[in-house]
């Protein structure tokens, strides 16, 4: 089958480096395959909606660079359970036959879904379904399953390490504990990566239930051992041993309805309570998700984007565009939403920090 025309979505929390993957698509589906492109708006949403707009060459020009996405995006429009509000009540509805509706008198021959592992979970059912559906894997948090890394996350590793460089001279200067707190819900990659690159004396993650105890005697012994001031970086979804997650709000249209924040203040006032450190926190947040991406996720971006249309032109359908080592290769979704990707509890990073003298909670 030849195809002439394709559209693209970015679903789900947004990164940076999506537009840089619209730019990639774009480009080369004109350039090398003289495809029409037209791009849905706030993810599937605008599918439901029928809100799209067509994306022409010139429409790209400048927009690698750009944080967020040109195209919008919904981590809440999930087509077979829709939020629908009447009368301020909630209820959900299947609306997956607009979705195909749409694909079909839009007369796209492919969809590209930008996204992480929500988006891939309702591409997978469209594309069993029959719809001609291709990934491209995003997420800051790394939690996707069959590809080595996704863009978005070496921009937010990025962002967190400028930050707790900041927070070191501040902490030197006072000699105090500084609590950072990055995200990560499930998985402890942006901790653990920026932890480590930021020099982290404690670093918890949600894989590794901590012990507060713990945290609290090795401040001291760092105290005792001369160092006046110590960085503790602590993941979203870190979890004190017996202890749950600290949720901020829920949002009920979502499928997983938690959002978390906080672990930090507890984590701060419980040093300061057992230790009599004096303790600031600094949760950075959506900061991490904002602005430009680094060189590194513009070109991982540009080489999922590519391939992408490479996928759509050659039929292989149900897949996206993993890293691999080095390589680029397709990966069936369903791989993807298997199971999410958290830190495995023997990795080598792991070892790493251990061995600069950082304290992982355990
Ligand atoms: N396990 C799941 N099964 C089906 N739909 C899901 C699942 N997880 C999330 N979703 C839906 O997918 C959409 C995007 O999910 P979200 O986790 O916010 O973004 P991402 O694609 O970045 O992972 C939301 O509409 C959400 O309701
Ligand atoms: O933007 P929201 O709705 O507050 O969501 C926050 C969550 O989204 C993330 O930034 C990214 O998650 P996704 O990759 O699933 O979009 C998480 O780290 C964080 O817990
Ligand atoms: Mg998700």
């Amino acid at each position: 089958m030849q195809i002439k025309k394709i559209g693209i979505l970015s679903a789900g929390g947004d990164c940076p480096g999506i537009n840089a993957v619209i730019h990639a698509v774009v480009k080369k589906a004109i350039l090398d395959h003289n495809l029409e492109v037209i791009g849905f708006l706030d993810g599937f949403q605008g599918m439901v909606e029928k809100r799209w707009r067509k994306l022409e060459y010139n429409d790209v020009s400048g927009i690698m660079p750009l944080g967020g996405t040109i195209l919008g995006t919904s981590n809440k429009a999930n087509p077979f359970r829709y939020p629908v509000w009447e009368n301020k009540e909630l209820h959900f509805e299947d609306r997956s036959e607009q979705v195909i509706e749409t694909y079909q008198e839009t007369g796209i021959d492919a969809l590209i879904c930008i996204g992480g592992d929500g988006t891939f979970h309702i591409a997978q059912r469209f594309f069993e379904k029959g719809l001609n559906v291709i990934g491209v894997p995003k997420t800051i948090d790394n939690d996707l399953n069959g590809t080595d890394l996704t863009f978005g996350f070496d921009s937010a590793v990025s962002v967190a390490t400028e930050a707790i460089d900041r927070i070191h001279t501040t902490a030197q200067s006072h000699h105090r504990a500084m609590v950072i707190e990055v995200m990560g819900r499930y998985a402890g990659w942006i901790a653990l990566e920026s932890g480590i690159a930021g020099g982290g004396d404690v670093i918890l993650i949600p894989e590794i239930p901590f012990d507060m105890e713990g945290v609290c005697r090795f401040l001291q012994k760092r105290i005792a051992a001369g160092k006046r001031f110590s960085i503790v970086v602590v993941a979203e979804g870190a979890r004190p041993k017996g202890g749950d997650y600290v949720i901020q709000k829920k949002v009920v249209e979502s499928h997983d309805q938690i959002r978390l924040g906080g672990i930090s203040y507890l984590v701060g006032q419980e040093i300061e309570a057992r230790t009599g450190i004096e303790t600031r926190v600094v949760i950075l947040g959506h900061l991490q998700r904002g602005g430009s991406p680094t060189a590194f996720d513009r070109i991982l971006a540009t080489r999922f984007g590519a391939e992408a249309v490479k996928l759509a032109v050659q039929g292989k359908f149900g897949y996206f565009p993993a890293l691999i080592g080095q390589e680029i290769q397709p990966m069936p979704i369903k791989e993807a939403i298997a199971s999410l990707k958290t830190v495995p509890l023997d990795h080598p990073l792991l070892d790493v920090a251990r061995s600069m003298g950082t304290y992982l909670g355990d």
